[in-house]
């Protein structure tokens, strides 16, 4: 179908990587906050949030609020998220015990012909951890961060914490927080790149949620920020985690060592269709290659190294006869031990937080797969609450919150484009059935 090799043989690095690095060093990176601030000592960490809800209460009894909320916001050119009163963060969501794995896989898998032997087996990853994910406490360390981040900067919005597969199913929440008087949300999710699976579907989850609360009288809009895989605090901060994790492994010789970047694996028929709309598509793939290249680039700048790597693929799932994107972490570690290769360092760039895929699909799968191999496997960090990746949310929050209130902005980007706030029509469609769509043109 057309599909163009963006890396015949999944490897980068060598003569592509060395040829394609010229072209990509050109892209300029603008920062619209420094990364490397530190925090503001005079502000008191803060309390766990214990619900779904920032600490403080949403807009009730004022004596109970921090008086952050009761001063009007600082005179000075931010103005923070306004017009929002509240920021939601929106996840993927998993199950916090035995009893909800399995209507929690239901509901992931609804009318998606997933076969049962697939959900069995999935859930017995959740079942061999009690049936708790890790995806809703890093959520909440996550909420926490970005809470404390925006009252650093004296932003007063609260910070929502919604599920789409879950609890705290982001209908419910988005119901509370209408309730105490919040009429407009921006959104962040925690999935960063474009495909379907990533952001039209949350899209939809989100229309779906505006529709059920109007059918209750409750009028709520809900905006998102643009998908953020090639913003700055998410390329440039993962460059340094696997520069750290490079130079921690052990120097084996440049060519006994490969970097391994991994996403979910998505339906080819997903992929093809991924991006604007324009025809084009692959554009899912298209942003991973692309940042494979610029990290493992910057890297090897970094570290003075001739540093190789693929993209490759966790978490497949569907009919064995579907295509999905290829090649499957534990097939590519084969083929690095066939050539000689002993240590490899393993980059989830397709993911933002260490949850169920990771913990099991790499840490649990794939370091097997390794060990079997004798290869050294050394894992990279995700971004879960590295502060420059938070900071970097919360300027996207920032920024989508000027575009609302028509001011010009210069989106950050690198490599590449900045992804469009507002999708376009028709971008990354779903190809079974047409549902209204949030935060997009259609
Ligand atoms: C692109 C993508 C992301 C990244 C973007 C994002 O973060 O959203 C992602 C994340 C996640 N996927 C997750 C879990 C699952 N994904 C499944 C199934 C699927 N994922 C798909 C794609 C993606 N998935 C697809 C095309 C399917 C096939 C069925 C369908 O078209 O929907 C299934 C069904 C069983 C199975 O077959 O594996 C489960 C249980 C969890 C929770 C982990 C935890 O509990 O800690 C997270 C963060
Ligand atoms: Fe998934």
């Amino acid at each position: 179908m057309g599909r163009p090799p963006p890396c015949h043989d999944g490897a980068i690095g060598r003569g592509r990587a060395r040829r394609i690095a010229g072209v990509r060093r050109r892209s300029v990176c603008r920062m619209t906050s420094p990364i490397v601030e530190p925090p503001d000592p005079t502000v008191p960490p803060g309390d766990q949030p214990a619900g779904h809800l920032a600490p403080e209460p949403l807009l009730g009894d004022a004596s109970t609020q921090e008086s952050a909320d009761l001063e009007p916001a600082p005179e000075t050119e931010a103005t923070g998220v306004e017009p929002y009163d509240a920021v939601l963060l929106m996840s993927f969501g998993g199950p916090e015990s035995m009893d909800e794995v399995m209507p929690f896989l239901r509901r992931v898998t609804a009318g998606r012909g997933v076969p049962d032997e697939r959900l069995e087996s999935v859930a017995e990853h959740y079942y061999a951890r009690g049936g708790r994910s890790p995806i809703n406490d890093l959520n909440r360390d996550l909420q926490k961060a970005l809470h404390d981040e925006l009252r650093r900067r004296g932003i007063p919005a609260p910070v929502l914490f919604g599920n789409r597969n879950s609890e705290p199913f982001a209908t419910d929440v988005l119901r509370d927080a209408h309730d105490a008087g919040v009429r407009r949300v921006v959104a962040v999710t925690t999935s960063a790149y474009s495909s379907y699976s990533s952001c039209r579907q949350y899209r939809e989850d989100i229309a779906a949620a505006i529709e059920a609360l109007a059918d209750e009288g409750r009028v709520i809009e809900v905006d998102k920020i643009r998908q953020y895989a090639t913003h700055p605090s998410f390329t440039r901060v993962y460059a340094r985690l696997v520069t750290d994790a490079v130079r921690a492994c052990g120097q084996p010789d440049d060519d006994r060592l490969r970097i391994v970047f991994v996403t979910h694996s998505i339906p080819e028929a997903m992929d093809d269709t991924s991006g604007p709309g324009d025809g084009e598509g692959n554009l899912y793939e298209h942003q991973h290659d692309e940042i494979a290249h610029v990290i493992l680039d910057e890297a090897g700048v970094t570290l003075d190294r001739n540093l190789s790597g693929a993209l490759v693929y966790c978490s497949r799932s569907g009919s064995p006869h579907t295509p999905w994107l290829e090649p499957d972490v534990n097939d590519h570690l084969r083929e690095l031990a066939r050539k000689g290769v002993t240590d490899v360092v393993v980059a989830p760039i397709g993911f933002i937080s260490d949850h169920m895929e990771v913990v099991h699909d790499l840490d649990t799968e794939a370091a097997e797969t390794a060990a079997e191999l004798g290869l050294r496997m050394t894992r990279v960090p995700t971004l879960g609450v590295d502060p420059e990746f938070v900071m970097g949310l919360v300027d996207l929050l920032e920024e989508r919150a000027a575009e609302a209130r028509g001011e010009a902005v210069d989106p950050a980007a690198w490599p590449g484009a900045a992804m469009p706030s507002v999708c376009r029509a028709g971008c990354c469609p779903n190809l079974r059935v047409a549902k209204p769509a949030a935060c997009g043109m259609d």
